[in-house]
């Protein structure tokens, strides 16, 4: 059995944090020889309700869990925090597009930057998933001056396992059979989930379905389904969104499978034609707890004009942020 390490989770008492915890602490994210101590962050205002949660994980006498830690401190929760998951935001309602919560959650990221800077584990991996979880992840990245730019990531994962649901249904696979779907860019509705070099059962996607249906059907489908999921249940997607962070900091943690990729809003090093710095879903491969960017796959017209798009999006982002003195 390895040491445990610490897990910080923000916004812990909220619908997401409830779905996730329970999943860290049972060895989901990190696997069955790690033991975990959860730092868990909360407004002043929830830290009640937290401790209801709290209850609720000792209740479940998960013998990974080895401690849990709650503040309304960044420093606290943040010490020495091997991982980090950045949750606690506020989530969009009907009608919204996710940067519309720019101004009302941008400001929570950079505190949260320079604590992190400050206290966490000089190897701390951070990801963002509370929204526009993009452009919040390059809020805490460039407030954070005493950590690698490279430890900041944002979720994308969620769509890229939306894109894999939807095209096994679509062809009458087990999501087990679909691989290489990228995400690129933007966790909003420019995000382009590309299928040029997804396979089914080995066979190349884009043989398999018509251009029509992936151009009009599949892409816009993926990309909305947030909405659809806040229209249909009433509050944005919760569960799933636990799922896709497990998945996320588990594939950075363990790595990825040879010969396949998965997608993170990483920082961009200009591949791809993708302005720097941006932060901009990829494919990644993940070894030794490092991504690398797949280099090398071809871009279509079709490719590059959605890249783009994406990119041009997260670039206004940037400077909508850069306005409210939140990023230089
Ligand atoms: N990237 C993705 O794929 C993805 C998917 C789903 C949801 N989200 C986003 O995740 C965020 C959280 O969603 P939710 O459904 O759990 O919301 P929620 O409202 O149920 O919970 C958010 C929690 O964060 C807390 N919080 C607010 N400010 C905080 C701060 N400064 N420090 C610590 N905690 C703070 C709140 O008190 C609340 O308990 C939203 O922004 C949502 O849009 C992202
Ligand atoms: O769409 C939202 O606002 C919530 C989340 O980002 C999602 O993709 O489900």
């Amino acid at each position: 059995m390895n040491e445990p390490v610490r897990v910080a989770v923000t916004g812990a008492a909220g619908q997401i944090g409830y779905s996730l915890l329970f999943r860290i602490a049972a060895g989901d994210m990190l696997g069955p020889d790690q033991p975990v101590i959860l730092q868990l962050l909360e407004v002043t205002p929830a830290l009640k309700a937290l401790s209801g949660v709290v209850m609720e994980l000792n209740d479940g006498a998960f013998p990974l869990l080895h401690g849990i830690v709650t503040s309304d401190d960044p420093k606290v929760a943040f010490k020495d925090a091997d991982y980090a998951l950045l949750v606690g935001a506020m989530p969009r309602k009907a009608g919204m597009e996710r940067g519309d919560l720019l101004s009302a959650n941008g400001g929570i990221f950079k505190p949260q930057g320079e604590a992190l800077s400050e206290v966490a584990s000089r190897n701390v991996k951070v990801l963002v998933v509370g929204n526009p979880a993009n452009t919040n992840a390059l809020i805490a990245q460039q407030n954070a001056p005493e950590l690698d730019p490279k430890q900041f990531t944002a979720m994308v994962r969620l769509d890229h396992n939306r894109a894999i649901s939807q095209l096994a249904a679509k062809t009458g696979a087990p999501v087990s059979a679909v691989k290489n779907i990228t995400i690129w860019g933007n966790h909003s509705s420019t995000q382009y989930p590309d299928l040029s070099q997804a396979t089914v059962n080995g066979q190349k996607a884009l043989d398999l379905v018509d251009q029509q249906w992936y151009e009009e059907e599949y892409i816009p489908t993926v990309a909305k389904r947030g909405a659809a999921i806040i229209e249909a249940r009433g509050a944005s997607s919760a569960a799933s969104a636990a799922s896709a962070a497990i998945d996320h900091m588990r594939d950075w943690a363990l790595g990825t499978q040879d010969g396949e990729w998965v997608s993170m809003g990483i920082p961009s090093d200009g591949s791809y034609g993708v302005p720097e710095g941006l932060i901009y879903g990829f494919p990644v491969t993940i070894k030794n707890g490092e991504y690398s960017i797949v280099q090398g796959l071809p871009v279509s017209d079709f490719s590059r004009q959605k890249m783009d798009a994406t990119a041009q999006e997260l670039t206004e982002e940037r400077d909508a942020v850069r306005e409210l003195g939140l990023v230089k």
